[in-house]
């Protein structure tokens, strides 16, 4: 379970950007955060693997006390948070299996790092992961001979090779075409449940968040301002979070009908 408690968190001497955040995600559910841009989304993600540091409050993983953590404490507390990012962060001229085996580099050792001799059972575990998501015949190409979607179901198995305790997704789908969104969000849902894993996905595409997410946190300038299921999350909602802010295209948003997801492999 993961258990944040009026976090706070403001750069330098400015206003805060997360202003007493609580926010709790349990079992297996896949939670979207949506808000305008600089409603403090990516903040919230980034104080959870300590990307950020919080300025104040409390964020428990699995009972886990994530805000002290320091030097090797908090190296093992990372291992148990995967991430997933918009630029997929993938290292360009390794291979496929190469990437994903770095999902490792917190739990083998420095020496079968560098000498890329990861563990049989860490190799099967590779290969298992990417025939779920579909990409095992891809397992020697080097990384940027792949396309977007391909590129990012890498890095959700990278992220998963941490075994991680619970999976953040920071605009998962914002470098990808509509179709190939859609077949990433519903990797992400259909994951969440075969692993038990709970997934909290920043994203801005509110049709997507309905659709893909079992639960809509909406933000707005530092605090939660919505928090319920795909069903409740109304043009009253949509509004409450972005009405009034100056949007640039896709933050005029409004609820459109379910998009066409047939052929969206999961
Ligand atoms: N490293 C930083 N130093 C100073 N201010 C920052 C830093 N990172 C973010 N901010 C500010 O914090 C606020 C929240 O930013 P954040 O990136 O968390 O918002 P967001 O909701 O994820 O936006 P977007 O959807 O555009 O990614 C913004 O006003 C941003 O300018």
């Amino acid at each position: 379970m993961l258990k944040i408690s009026n976090l706070e968190k403001r750069y330098g001497k400015n206003e805060p950007v997360l202003k007493g955040l609580d926010l709790t995600v349990d079992g297996s559910s896949v939670v979207s955060i949506v808000g305008a841009s600089g409603a403090g989304k990516s903040t919230l993600l980034r104080c959870i693997n300590r990307l950020v540091e919080p300025t104040s409050g409390r964020i428990q993983l699995n009972g886990l006390d994530l805000v002290d953590l320091r030097g090797a404490e908090l190296r093992r507390a990372r291992r148990k948070i995967g991430m997933v990012f918009q630029g997929f962060n993938l290292i360009d001229r390794l291979t496929v299996m190469e990437n994903v085996l770095s999902g490792r580099l917190g739990y083998v050792s420095l020496y079968r790092a560098i000498t890329r001799k990861y563990p049989q059972s860490d190799i099967d575990r590779a290969f298992h992961l990417m025939e779920r998501v579909g990409i095992d015949h891809y397992a020697n190409k080097r990384a940027d001979q792949l396309s977007g979607g391909e590129r990012q179901r890498v890095a959700v198995v990278r992220a998963l090779m941490q075994e991680p305790e619970i999976l953040l997704a920071d605009e998962p789908t914002a470098s990808l075409d509509p179709k190939t969104s859609q077949q990433i969000m519903s990797l992400l849902q259909a994951l969440a449940s075969e692993m038990d894993l709970p997934v909290l996905i920043n994203i801005h595409n509110v049709t997507q968040a309905r659709m893909y997410t079992d639960r809509i946190v909406g933000m707005r300038h530092g605090q939660m301002i919505f928090d319920g299921g795909p069903k409740d999350f109304n043009q009253d909602a949509l509004d409450a979070i972005y009405g009034g802010i100056e949007s640039p295209d896709e933050q005029g948003q409004t609820i459109e009908t379910a998009p066409a997801a047939e052929g969206a492999s999961v």
